[in-house]
């Protein structure tokens, strides 16, 4: 048997996809990659918001799911949409990388706290709105493109620093630049940031599918997840929007904390709801429904109409 392994074929979807291979490995399971190319690989003049980023990088590996030229998936997980169809689903997330965002520049006495002004280059509308938002003193500008596309803009002038995820940053081994690791107390992550997620169709084998799982997923990542993802799902929202959440576990103890940013930063909601495991799924919807009664309805429809 061998898995056929849909990725996109920027550097971060390969190493994405060459773990997941890895861990098949560990079974003597073998997997070849099938590369396949997507509407956000190829338009890269336009800003993701713009695009209509709902499964911009996801369609066409959803496409060949379907059709049965793939057996999985891989994403990072922090890109799926938040509600898949029904004849999809993901059937593993990989133990996450630690899930901060990082201020990245050659110049490491760069700090965002330390009021010295400086521009920043981001694509993410959250990561702007957080930054109006705690540090009104920065500058944001859009820098679309992969790490060394957006380092090689940097290293033009075109910004001071970058702000990234660590998981990316990680992967792709440019953790020297790390200037600085901002706390998930202010600036929490992007919910699935961290993690690799398996995506598979319903018509894949129950023999593949439970091999699969078996050697990729990671059973505490996947509680969290369930969380964070059904409080996305509430809100109706993709990577695009400026919603962030992160759950942890202590023990059977799921804590979730999630909120939005308005894209001006002026308002910022962040809730924390905690409960068991087994009810991360409830976690996630009632923090949204939350959100959503203390004004965070206002900013999405603000930030629709915007973006
Ligand atoms: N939106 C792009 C994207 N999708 C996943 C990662 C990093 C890896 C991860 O979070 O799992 C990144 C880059 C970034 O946000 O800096």
């Amino acid at each position: 048997m061998k898995i056929k392994i849909g990725t996109r074929s920027s550097r971060l979807a390969l190493w994405q996809a060459y773990h997941i291979q890895a861990l098949l490995k560990t079974a003597d399971v073998d997997s070849e990659l099938v590369l396949i190319e997507t509407k956000g690989d190829q338009i890269l003049d336009r800003s993701l918001s713009k695009i209509g980023s709902k499964g911009v990088f996801t369609q066409e590996l959803e496409d060949q799911l379907r059709a049965g030229t793939i057996d999985i998936a891989v994403h990072s997980a922090k890109d799926l949409q938040s509600s898949l169809p029904d004849d999809l689903s993901i059937i593993a997330f990989t133990e996450r990388e630690r899930v901060n965002d990082v201020l990245v520049s050659h110049d490491k006495s760069l700090s965002l706290t330390s009021g010295r002004e400086f521009v920043v280059g981001t694509s993410s509308t959250r990561r702007v709105a957080m930054l109006k938002h705690f540090c009104p003193h920065i500058k944001t500008v859009d820098m679309r493109g992969n790490l060394q596309t957006r380092l090689r803009k940097m290293e033009e002038g075109q910004c001071d620093a970058l702000l990234l995820a660590f998981a990316g940053v990680h992967r792709m081994e440019y953790d020297e630049l790390i200037a600085e690791y901002l706390p998930t107390q202010d600036f929490t992550p992007a919910v699935g940031q961290g993690s690799v997620a398996v995506e598979a169709a319903s018509t894949l084998s129950l023999e593949k599918l439970e091999l699969i799982r078996r050697l990729t997923n990671h059973e505490p990542t996947e509680a969290c997840l369930k969380a964070e993802r059904a409080f996305l799902r509430r809100l109706e929202g993709g990577c695009s929007i400026p919603v962030f959440g992160l759950a942890t576990l202590q023990g059977e103890e799921l804590t979730l904390t999630g909120g939005i940013v308005s894209l001006d930063g002026s308002e910022l909601l962040r809730e924390q709801f905690s409960g068991p495991l087994a009810e991360a799924g409830a976690i996630g919807h009632d923090l949204a429904e939350s959100i959503l009664a203390k004004g965070g309805g206002e900013i999405l429809r603000a930030v629709r109409q915007n973006l």
